[in-house]
């Protein structure tokens, strides 16, 4: 027991320290933070999906946006593709659940949104052909991914790959790196 709680966190805090020492993917992050501040400050709006655990980090990030972060400001647009379980489960059963997210942003997505999407391998097909209507919609489209990147990789036009084949390490770079997105969008849309 003691042996796999000391492996996880080594392997978190060996993982976090690559992110760190990589100045290619911190200037990533301000690209997608420039990204997300562009399409707000056009009065655009940000959408987020994923499955699983990323559909629960998905959830957990718009929520940060359009409630609030660290301090009290306007909300923000911000929205998971997965939040209505009724239209999830009507699309899935009636057409595929491939096609949930993509179904969706062909009604809401305009051109100049963001869409940030979450997948470990890159290649869960509701993700991949969600970030395909996107850019069908003159989105900009952002990828959270694994090591490999997946279809996802070619598909999107910023693609943060978090250098590990390992799901749940992957899935906590994520909020940590959309934590940090959260973080300077606030306080650049709306500095104290
Ligand atoms: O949270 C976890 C594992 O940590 C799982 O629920 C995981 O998200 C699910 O297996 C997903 O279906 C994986 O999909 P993806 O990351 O490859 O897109
Ligand atoms: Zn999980």
């Amino acid at each position: 027991m003691q042996s796999t709680i000391r492996k996880n966190l080594q392997n978190a805090i060996d993982l976090k320290q690559q992110l760190l020492s990589d100045e290619f993917t911190v200037n990533l992050i301000v690209e997608m933070t420039e990204a997300i501040v562009r399409a707000y400050r056009n009065g655009r709006k940000v959408f987020f999906c994923g499955n699983g655990g990323s559909a629960a980090d998905a959830q957990h990030l718009a929520a940060e946006l359009s409630g609030r972060y660290y301090y009290d400001r306007p909300a923000l647009f911000a929205e998971a593709l997965h939040v209505n379980t009724s239209y999830i489960t009507a699309v899935a059963n009636d057409y595929s659940f491939d096609d949930v997210y993509a179904r969706w942003i062909t009604a809401i997505g305009q051109e100049g949104d963001v869409l940030i999407a979450m997948s470990t391998s890159g290649n869960s097909p509701n993700v991949v052909k969600a970030v395909a209507q996107a850019n069908e919609n003159g989105m900009v489209t952002i990828g959270f991914t694994g090591a490999d990147g997946g279809a996802l990789k070619e598909a999107c036009d910023l693609i943060l790959r978090v250098p590990s084949t390992d799901t749940p390490r992957i899935q906590e770079c994520h909020m940590h790196i959309g934590h940090t997105l959260c973080e300077i969008v606030e306080a650049t849309i709306f500095p104290r």
